[in-house]
């Protein structure tokens, strides 16, 4: 088994837990009833790369990063330090996340926030907007073409945005053979867990202009946002470096200054 079909598993598993405590219809109305989603397509389009940053306790290659107790304060820091989005991992048994911890930061913040999670049903998707997500992530390679297709529609016709995830060129054709919009190239191959900063360079380019490309993972810093900027990245997202650097919010602004700064590659569209 590979550690994804590992992880799915265990969404599953909690996945059905929630299913048994709260039904699907109740799930429904009340993601009818939460505020409206923000309108993320027009944040990432903006002229400077921008920085999505990500609330991560720990990740099954690193284990821990950092404890992070109150999740609502490194949210606010990450929206001071100029961030565009923020990314809320809500997987526990790997990642150490929560829908609490997704609930607190939506209370502190008023930046789009993206539901982190291994989505395999619409009962997540529903979740998602009861939470108050605007974005939820959607991974290809945990996805049947079919199951993609539905979910996407599903993510859209609430009026949330998908951003979905590729780590190869035939990922990345599924992507947009379903109608994404928004697709992250992840640096880390989710069945091995290897990263390669490279991917990006080689999957972005092929991809049509007009598609939001967000580079995902391995990033360090500046000269990190710089290359990826140069590969056509509209914004990277970061996690590891950010939890583990004492300030997140000068490590966020840092990220921030360089992708609008003059010297920046800007997407181009
Ligand atoms: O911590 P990093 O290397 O900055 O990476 C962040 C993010 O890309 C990573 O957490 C991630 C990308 N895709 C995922 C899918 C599920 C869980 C986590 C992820």
């Amino acid at each position: 088994m590979t550690v994804l079909e590992s992880i799915l598993e265990g969404v599953r598993e909690d996945l059905a837990a929630r299913e048994a405590k709260l039904p699907f219809a109740v799930v429904k109305e009340r993601a009818a009833k939460a505020s409206p989603p923000l309108d993320v397509l027009s944040v990432l389009r903006g002229p400077n790369v921008g920085v999505i940053a990500e609330v991560k306790r720990r990740s099954p290659s690193k284990g821990a990063l950092a404890e992070i107790p109150e999740p609502a304060e490194l949210a606010s820091a990450y929206e001071a330090g100029g961030a565009s989005v923020i990314s809320v991992l809500t997987e526990q048994r790997r990642f150490g996340g929560s829908l609490a911890d997704f609930d607190a930061v939506r209370r502190a913040v008023k930046i789009p926030l993206l539901r982190k999670d291994f989505v395999v049903s619409p009962y997540q998707v529903h979740e998602a907007r009861m939470h108050g997500a605007d974005v939820v992530l959607l991974i290809v390679a945990a996805l049947e073409q079919n199951a993609l297709v539905s979910l996407l529609d599903r993510v859209e016709s609430l009026g949330m945005t998908a951003l979905v995830e590729v780590h190869t060129a035939e990922e990345a054709d599924r992507a947009l053979e379903a109608g994404s919009s928004v697709i992250g190239v992840n640096a880390r191959n989710l069945h091995t867990l290897e990263v390669d900063k490279d991917v990006f360079g080689r999957i972005a380019p092929g991809l049509p202009s007009e598609t939001i490309k967000i580079a995902e993972s391995g990033v360090t810093g500046p000269g990190d946002l710089m290359s990826y900027a140069g590969a056509g990245a509209d914004a990277v997202l970061v996690g590891e470096s950010l939890v583990t650097s004492g300030d997140p919010k000068a490590a966020v602004n840092k990220l921030v200054t360089a992708g609008s700064h003059p010297a920046c590659p800007r997407p181009s569209r």
